[in-house]
């Protein structure tokens, strides 16, 4: 069984446990009272690259990468930095990360919100969008063709935007043909978790004119978010450098500044 597999597989004993205790029009009345949802294009759509950056414990790679005791405060950091969005991993088993993670950082900031997690059912749509998410990760490699399709189309008819996640053009093929209006290009490869940050150069020709491109994981620092942008990435997602540094809000400015102005690299 792959990584994602195993991933999925405590996933679904984690929600079916939710479901036993919230049923779905608690979560419905939920989400009617949660802050109207933003739009996700909107966010990261514009001028140079935004920086999406992520609410992340731990991770199957690396493990443990930073204890995040107040998820609120790192959140406030990222948007005074000038995240265009926040990514909050909900999953708890691998990414320590949970549904109060999300309240909190709702609580704490205005910026658009991606609930990143597994999501393999519409509940767990329903559950994003009463927990105050404006957009939802879709993980192309773990859902059918038909799931995805589904998924996408109930995620837009809450309010959620769905930032649906690919690895190769075959993916990217399934994710346009399922209506995908953001494309966001993983540099790990979740069977494997390697990171190989040549796979958006590899792969965005593929992606249509018109829809969102976002460059996923191994983002290091500025250097990284200005190759991206040469390549015509819209948004970047970055978790563990921004979580093991000492200054996250300044960390935000310097990649939100290498997305403004990717051009000055040109001078040398
Ligand atoms: O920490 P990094 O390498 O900056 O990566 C962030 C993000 O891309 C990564 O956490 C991620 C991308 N897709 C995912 C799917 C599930 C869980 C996690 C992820």
């Amino acid at each position: 069984m792959s990584v994602l597999d195993t991933i999925i597989e405590g996933v679904r004993e984690d929600l079916a446990e939710r479901q036993a205790r919230v049923s779905l029009d608690e979560l419905k009345e939920l989400a009617a009272k949660a802050p109207e949802a933003k739009d996700g294009v909107a966010a990261l759509k514009g001028e140079g690259v935004r920086v999406i950056c992520e609410v992340k414990r731990s991770s199957p790679s690396k493990g443990a990468l930073a204890a995040i005791a107040d998820p609120a405060a790192l959140a406030r950091d990222y948007a005074a930095g000038g995240a265009a969005a926040i990514s909050v991993l909900t999953e708890q088993r691998r990414f320590g990360g949970s549904l109060a993670d999300l309240d909190s950082v709702r609580a704490a900031v205005d910026t658009p919100l991606l609930r990143k997690d597994f999501i393999v059912t519409a509940y767990q749509l329903w559950e994003a969008r009463a927990h105050g998410a404006d957009l939802a990760l879709l993980i192309v490699a773990a859902l059918d063709q038909p799931a995805l399709v589904s998924l996408i189309e109930r995620a837009e008819s809450i309010g959620l935007t769905p930032l649906v996640e690919v690895h190769d053009e075959e993916e990217i093929a399934r994710a346009v043909d399922a209506g995908a209006r953001i494309i966001g290009v993983n540099a790990r490869n979740l069977k494997t978790l390697e990171v190989d940050r040549n796979t958006f150069g590899n792969v965005v020709h593929a992606i249509p004119d018109g829809i969102v491109k976002v460059a996923e994981s191994g983002v290091r620092g500025p250097l990284d978010v200005i190759s991206y942008a040469n390549l015509g990435a819209d948004a970047v997602l970055v978790g563990e450098s921004l979580v093991t540094g000492k200054d996250p809000r300044a960390a935000v400015a310097d990649l939100v500044a290498a997305g403004a102005h990717p051009a000055v690299r040109h001078k040398d």
